[in-house]
């Protein structure tokens, strides 16, 4: 488990910015140590201005795409193309500007997929497609290099919600009913799942996100907030605008 750091960014505009030419150069990291990379994308507003930025970087063009897995953290359990499902939101931000093979795109699954409308069944479904990556000898999960998560107002991470049931899962994906934030039912990896990630980071902006961000920082319980509770095996980072670095502790913060 890896200790958090923590990079401030003026505005938002500028956070997405260097958080895409942070995922770019990992991503190039990533594909010159292992010859291929592998990332977890998340759902959100700053995600999704991540993405956006991310292809309008020159440097995209120096990333093999044709050897990057894409996985998800969670999903909102809707019909496929539903404009609310975070693979939808990816799609049009990201993953529809650079040539990934279609092959290695896996999004969970949509609630009128081969799984059904069961989202049980469709989480114990993605379980398998992360096994069947994983590698021999290894977990039930692939190496991730890189897990992105957005962080919610109260403190969630991918579907995991303060107090939800979700918590004591043991398996990787879980299905989650009763979803404070709708849509109610949901798909996500559970937190020692995305504990697996060699690198998680949590991208976060504006004032509606400070307290979460701050008492995730201070050491709060992650049955509680479950920002709390993610750490990724070589590295944390909090990517952070100033709005929602407002109540980090000072030591934490590394100012730009
Ligand atoms: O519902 C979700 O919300 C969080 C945070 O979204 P944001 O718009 O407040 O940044 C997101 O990380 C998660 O993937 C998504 O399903």
């Amino acid at each position: 488990m890896s200790e958090a750091s923590v990079a401030v960014h003026a505005d938002a505009d500028l956070l997405a910015q260097a958080v895409a030419a942070r995922f770019v150069v990992k991503l190039l990291d990533a594909q010159a140590d292992r010859g291929e990379a592998s990332v977890v994308l998340t759902g959100g507003r700053i995600a999704a201005a991540v993405y956006r930025a991310a292809v309008a970087l020159p440097a995209r063009d120096a990333v093999d795409w044709s050897r990057v897995d894409v996985w998800w953290g969670d999903e909102r359990f809707l019909p496929a193309g539903h404009p609310d499902r975070n693979e939808t939101q990816a799609r049009a931000a990201l993953l529809d500007a650079v040539p990934l093979n279609p092959a290695r795109i896996h999004p969970m699954p949509a609630s009128d997929g081969p799984a059904g409308a069961d989202p049980e069944a469709a989480a114990a479904r993605y379980a398998e497609e992360l096994a069947s990556a994983a590698r021999p000898g290894h977990a039930a999960l692939p190496h991730f290099d890189v897990l992105l998560l957005g962080v919610g107002e109260d403190g969630h991470v991918a579907s995991v919600f303060p107090e939800h049931p979700v918590h004591y899962e043991s398996r990787p994906v879980s299905a989650v009913r009763g979803s404070p934030k709708p849509p109610p039912v949901r798909i996500t990896l559970t937190l020692p799942a995305i504990n697996t990630a060699e690198e998680v980071w949590l991208v976060a902006s504006g004032a509606d996100k400070s307290r979460a961000v701050g008492m995730a920082l201070a050491g709060a319980g992650p049955v509680q907030l479950p920002a709390a509770g993610v750490h990724g095996v070589g590295r944390t980072l909090w990517l952070l605008d100033r709005a929602a670095a407002a109540e980090v502790p000072p030591r934490l913060r590394s100012l730009r």
